[in-house]
């Protein structure tokens, strides 16, 4: 993505975009609420046509992709819900019968951990269900590329980590991309190569989890009592700061503390600056 632009109406969600995702990756777009996932990620797969900049997906332009490019990509709609009273298994044959090497549908159903529920009624699986249902209509036709919006919303802490085992695996064993989007951060920690944060529009960070760790890293606190009151310097070198004042007080400082922030509370402050 060059320059990305999106308007809805007067509204500027994207404000050119850059962005580089690499084949073989598990690469997560993170951003709070409204910052424009969905639709990146609406043009990415041809669905939405973009207000301006230049877009290649395995090389092709989304606008102008036809079948054989479309037929490249894992793409989960929303509407697959609307299936309720297909079987799980029947429904994952059905699809597969629109690609020329569909997975083995028992093969799928035991990959995302649903062989257990193939005679069950889309309709009565449970939430993190129905995402690994997902997952496994997204891959039916042995996408090169896999695009999950949200894909973990709602789940436990459990079945988010067995989900991004899942993914990991799937990356792993068949050089699939997948490019997915969240809104939680240690997710992405967790489960990406790289990631972007897609913040006022723009890209504010990319890259991987230590890398962004480093990048989004909100200053430090260091606190100590000194004229009968709480003293608090923010810094990004606290150990510094801390050596400094031991040498000024010539020894104990009191009440000396020294207080990192969470990647969470970093990555919020740097959304509330970028926003
Ligand atoms: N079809 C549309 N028409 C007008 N505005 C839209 C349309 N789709 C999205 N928007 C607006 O564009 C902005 C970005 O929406 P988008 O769904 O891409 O964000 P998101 O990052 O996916 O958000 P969330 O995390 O809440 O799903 C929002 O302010 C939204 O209201």
């Amino acid at each position: 993505m060059r320059g990305l632009r999106m308007s809805y109406g007067a509204a500027e969600v994207l404000r050119g975009v850059e962005l580089e995702i690499r084949r073989g990756e598990i690469f997560t777009l993170l951003g709070p609420n409204g910052a424009g996932k969905t639709t990146t990620i609406e043009i990415l797969e041809g669905f939405r046509k973009r207000s301006a900049g230049e877009v290649g997906v395995l090389g092709t332009d989304p606008e102008k992709g036809g079948d054989a490019w479309r037929a490249k990509l894992g793409i989960v709609l929303q509407n697959w819900r609307d299936h309720n009273k297909w079987g799980v298994r029947e429904l994952l044959v059905h699809l597969g019968e629109f690609y020329d090497d569909p997975r083995d549908p028992d093969e799928l159903l035991t990959a995302v951990g649903l062989a257990g529920q193939a005679g069950q009624q889309v309709g009565r699986l449970s939430g993190g269900q129905r995402r690994r249902l997902d997952v496994a209509l997204g891959i039916v036709g042995r996408p090169e590329l896999l695009f999950l919006d949200e894909p973990t919303t709602g789940f436990d802490p459990e079945a988010r980590q067995e989900f991004h085992r899942l993914l990991t695996r799937l990356a792993a064993e068949d050089g699939m991309t997948v490019l997915l989007t969240t809104h939680d951060l240690v997710e992405a920690e967790k489960l990406a190569h790289r990631t972007a944060i897609l913040v006022g529009g723009r890209i504010a960070v990319c890259g991987t989890p230590a890398e962004l760790a480093q990048a989004v890293q909100a200053p430090s606190q260091v606190r100590w009592q000194e004229d009968g009151r709480e003293q608090v310097l923010a810094t990004d070198d606290p150990s510094r700061a801390a050596w400094d004042l031991h040498k000024r007080f010539d020894g104990p400082v009191p009440g000396l503390e020294i207080r990192r922030p969470s990647l969470e509370e970093s990555y919020l402050e740097l959304i509330g600056r970028a926003a």
